[in-house]
């Protein structure tokens, strides 16, 4: 099964001091609403670059519409070994039998959501600018953590704004991986990737791209591979 977490190798052989982290992967983060002509964007976007994971974020569909849309793109996703990861509900992940869930701190309990999903279903949680929900994070058994919005989004409304350096300071004291987010595009990405970021969340970026998404993945999958090893 696919899963959003380094190489199964990581944890064993990780030593912070040895900067042997490696290199940061693209997390795509789906548009907010679902258009029957998405699968083939899709296929598109990810045929263009490697993407790590998928999240499906439809804020505001109907618990139907997410099923629906989640049912049509895992296939897809599986053929490109891309995780499936279901923003907010626990409760969908396990009837989609995705590979995780991301949960913000007001989506409820991380113990109930393991309780309901077991160990082999990948929980994120969104930790903002905060080391303490970092830590706090790690502590309920994160499989990893959020920190953003880095950036000027349209995407969500933010009231955080960490500083890069929250990358940094979360890879070396901890093996968990950590996702950087909010207005990220090729552009702008650099200092997060140099700053230990182990992925990068994507959404308006790729899906708002001038010429089209997979445009967007190719230029994130060259910067990636530029920054990877430095
Ligand atoms: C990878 C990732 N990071 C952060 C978020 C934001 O989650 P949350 O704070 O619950 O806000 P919504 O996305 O639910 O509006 C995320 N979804 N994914
Ligand atoms: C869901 C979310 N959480 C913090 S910022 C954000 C939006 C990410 O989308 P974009 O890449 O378009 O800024
Ligand atoms: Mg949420």
């Amino acid at each position: 099964m696919s899963k959003i977490e380094l190489d199964p190798d990581f944890s064993s052989r990780f030593d912070a001091s040895e900067e042997s982290r490696p290199a940061a992967q693209l997390y795509l983060i789906s548009p907010p609403t679902y258009d029957p002509g998405f699968p083939e964007i899709l296929k598109a976007a990810l045929d263009a670059g490697p993407v790590a994971a998928f999240q499906l974020r439809l804020k505001g569909a109907s618990d139907m519409e997410i099923m629906r849309a989640g049912s049509v793109i895992k296939p897809i996703l599986a053929a490109y070994d891309v995780a499936l990861i279901v923003n907010d509900r626990p409760d969908m992940a396990k009837e989609l039998e995705a590979d995780g869930v991301h949960l913000g701190q007001e989506d409820g309990d991380v113990s109930e959501a393991r309780a309901l999903l077991g160990h082999a279903v990948q929980i994120g949680i969104t930790c903002h600018d905060s080391r303490h929900l970092a830590m706090q994070a790690g502590e309920q058994g994160a499989d990893y953590i959020a920190f953003g919005s880095f950036y000027d989004t349209a995407t969500k409304e933010t009231v955080h704004r960490p500083d890069p350096s929250i990358l940094g300071w979360w890879s070396t004291i901890s093996e968990i991986p950590c996702v950087a987010i909010g207005g990220i595009t090729p552009e702008n990405a650099a200092p997060l990737i140099d700053a230990g970021a182990d992925f990068l969340a994507v959404s308006g970026a790729v899906w708002n791209h001038a010429e089209n998404p997979a445009a967007c993945i190719r230029a994130f999958a060259d910067l990636l591979e530029d920054r990877a090893g430095r």
